[in-house]
């Protein structure tokens, strides 16, 4: 029987690899419900390609634009919040690929987890703001999270089969970004253009500059700790500028296991469409008679944010949505050029100061965290 799913973010860089999976194994899968949030012209190329039943924008204008094109006349148009949602507990989609990028992906992935939808996740700010509440509802609703994010990916295949008490530590690696090697004085002159050219993925413009400051990789100790259940004093970070191994575990009796293949996301993606099975995707094989695997330790010094969301991680409660929160307007505002690279971390740093930490549970309480966040940081924009 083909799979029915949900693709959230379909006209982003995960969301387009998704939509050519699905194209390539047709009687395995199809994509019933498509949702962008801008991007409506390349939407309406996905409704020509793959015939959804229900697409989503994110605006009633996006909605009206795309209803009167040829494509769409078939095909129920939703937009915004409550659209998302409906995408996302679709009664007859099977699976819900949650790619949207940053905390605008959360409800819809809470929506799917309530729903019941087994989840192929990307979007790792869901469960960095969220994680606690989010894993305990699908452990709640016996939902299966299948990890997206390639060092995630290798860490659940590292740990197949694996008894959880035999884990001694996660080794999540790091590409070390564009910046990786040089020196700290030139890092005020960085341009948004040097920090999106990633040296090994190919990516959306937010992750390519959490890479390039090494939040990704502070976000992806979040996630890596939620998704897992491992405390953070279990999460190491490697720098390895080959993007060849993407993650390791190590086990309480020494041994090491790592996942490793060529830098493509096809793979971490097919496998969290197909697991248990694997698809023949024809991917290059790692040249391991060419290569000389590199690792080394990473620089907290001269990329704090890693640091910080290390803290964050410590500390729990609201701090790591905080940090996320900050984190995104900080990026954003980099991309605009209103501030500086070095600026980045300085800003979120404000943010977490001027914010006093505590717990909640529930997620209304965690999204007013977030604006509250949002507000103090853009102050902190607008300052500098
Ligand atoms: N790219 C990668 O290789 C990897 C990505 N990830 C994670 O996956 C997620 C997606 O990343 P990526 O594909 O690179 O990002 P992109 O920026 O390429 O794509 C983002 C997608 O989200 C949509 N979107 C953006 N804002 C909104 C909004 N407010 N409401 C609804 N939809 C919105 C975009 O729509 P539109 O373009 O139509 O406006 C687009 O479809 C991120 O959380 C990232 O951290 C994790 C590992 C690897
Ligand atoms: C492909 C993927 O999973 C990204 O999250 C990747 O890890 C980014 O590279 P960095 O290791 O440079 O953050
Ligand atoms: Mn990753």
């Amino acid at each position: 029987m083909k799979k029915n799913i949900c693709v959230l973010g379909c006209t982003g860089s995960i969301g387009r690899n998704v939509v050519e999976i699905v194209q390539r194994f047709p009687d395995r899968y199809r994509t019933l419900v498509l949702a962008a949030g801008d991007n409506v012209s390349l939407l309406a190329e996905q409704i020509k390609r793959l015939e959804p039943e229900v697409v989503v924008v994110r605006t009633e204008a996006h909605a009206m634009q795309l209803m009167a094109m040829d494509c769409a006349r078939k095909v129920t148009v939703l937009f915004g919040e409550k659209g998302y949602e409906a995408a996302a507990t679709h009664p007859d989609v099977d699976m819900v690929v949650a790619a949207i990028v940053g905390a605008a992906g959360l409800l819809p992935t809470v929506a799917a987890v309530k729903a019941g939808k087994a989840l192929a996740l990307a979007n790792k700010e869901s469960l960095v703001m969220g994680g606690k509440l989010l894993m305990s509802l699908a452990r709640e609703k016996g939902v299966d999270i299948l990890p997206v994010d390639s060092e995630h990916s290798a860490i659940f295949q590292c740990l197949a089969g694996q008894r959880k008490k035999d884990v001694a530590k996660l080794l999540l690696t790091a590409s070390g970004g564009p910046f990786r090697t040089l020196d700290k004085k030139s890092f005020s002159t960085i341009r948004p253009e040097d920090a999106l050219a990633h040296p090994t993925w190919s990516m959306g413009r937010k992750i390519s500059i959490d890479s390039a400051t090494l939040m990704n990789k502070g976000l992806e100790v979040i996630e890596a700790m939620h998704l897992f259940s491992v405390p953070v004093e279990k999460i190491d970070v490697v720098v390895h500028p080959q993007s060849i191994v993407h993650s390791m575990v190590a086990f309480c009796d020494g041994s090491v296991m790592a996942q490793m293949g060529v830098p493509d996301m096809k793979g971490a993606i097919s496998l969290a469409l197909s697991w248990p099975e694997r698809l023949p995707l024809d991917l290059p094989l790692p040249d391991f008679s060419r290569m000389n695997l590199h690792m080394e330790k990473p620089d907290l010094e001269r990329f704090p944010c890693l640091r910080l969301a290390f803290e964050a991680a410590q500390e729990g409660g609201i701090f790591p949505a905080v940090l996320n929160a900050a984190n995104e307007v900080a990026v954003e505002a980099f991309l605009q050029s209103r501030v500086s690279f070095t600026e980045i971390p300085e800003l979120i740093t404000e943010t977490l100061l001027q914010t006093e930490n505590r717990f909640v549970d529930d997620m209304a309480e965690l999204i007013e965290a977030d604006a509250a966040a949002r507000v103090l940081a853009r102050s902190f924009v607008e300052r500098s």
